[in-house]
């Protein structure tokens, strides 16, 4: 295909504006797996031997009491923080443990905090677009069909976070679940494989955790989601497979009526409301 060709077909996915070229190899396992990983902290080991394994599309609720090491799971999946012991694989190709945080996240892996940290001064719309131009040597020189191209995907996304309606306003007049959404569409505009969402619905009203819900539930599928969560209403509204994690291990996994049920389970949260 010639290169006008290329800039004139509406239908052509530019290779640049796909952003992540998503080598992760999943044909013949999970996408991410983790083995015998071991963290200790001056001693204290808050990752204590932790297999975890999460297949392509899934959606996984994490929970888990206070300290159990859920932070610090998300910490190594993304390169901030280095196991003792153990391995990391995104796919069967990408062997994290070897790779820095910006390159983790160059392969898809996109991380939800749970502060908000949108840009409060721009308007929404302006907002992704800068979570789309990663690369700002190649913005200037768009031409006009490619800066369609980023238009239709800013719409996608505005569509899927549902904040068409406010896509003029600034991002500083919205409210906290309107600013959690919008957050969470400026990683989708990268079009993440894994998507990690530390305490989504923390300071939610009842209205926006449902909106929330449906909005992790409808990226399932098509991304990979890992939800860390305290609230067990939410979870459950969500849930498939619940990852409970104590003392830095897997304590109990299986649907939320199976850990719910389970006498392990109810004992660490004994006190908590579970
Ligand atoms: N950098 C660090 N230095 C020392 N100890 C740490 C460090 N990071 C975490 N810890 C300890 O490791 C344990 C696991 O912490 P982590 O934050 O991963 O738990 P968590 O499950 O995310 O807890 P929470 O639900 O309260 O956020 C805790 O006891 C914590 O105090």
């Amino acid at each position: 295909m010639s290169l006008f060709q290329e800039l004139t077909d509406r239908e052509h996915v530019f290779e640049f504006l796909t952003q992540v070229q998503s080598p992760v190899d999943v044909r013949h396992g999970p996408i991410l797996y983790l083995e015998d990983v071991n963290v200790s902290f001056d001693g204290f080991k808050a990752i204590n031997n932790l297999n975890l394994t999460i297949d392509d599309g899934e959606l996984r609720c994490i929970i888990g009491p206070n300290g159990a090491g859920k932070t610090t799971m998300m910490d190594i999946i993304t390169g901030k923080t280095r196991p003792d012991t153990g391995s990391v694989w995104f796919g069967s190709r990408h062997n994290l443990l070897t790779m820095n945080e910006p390159d983790i996240a160059s392969l898809g892996i996109g991380r939800k905090f749970q502060k908000p940290t949108v840009f409060e001064a721009l308007t929404v719309f302006e907002n992704l677009e800068l979570a789309m131009a990663t690369d700002k040597r190649v913005f200037p020189t768009l031409t006009a069909v490619m800066k369609a191209e980023y238009r239709d995907r800013i719409d996608e996304v505005l569509e899927m976070i549902g904040l068409e309606a406010l896509r003029d306003r600034l991002a500083g007049i919205l409210s906290h679940g309107q600013k959690q959404w919008l957050e969470i569409g400026m990683l989708l505009m990268q079009k993440p494989r894994l998507l990690l969402v530390d305490e989504p619905v923390a300071g939610m009203t009842e209205q926006e955790m449902e909106r929330t819900a449906e909005l992790l539930t409808s990226l399932a599928g098509k991304q990979s989601v890992v939800v860390v969560e305290h609230d067990m209403g939410f979870v459950r509204s969500i849930a498939r497979k619940v990852t409970v994690l104590h003392q830095g291990s897997v304590l109990a996994e299986g649907s939320m009526d199976q850990v719910s049920n389970d006498p392990e389970v109810i004992k660490v949260y004994l006190g908590e409301e579970a």
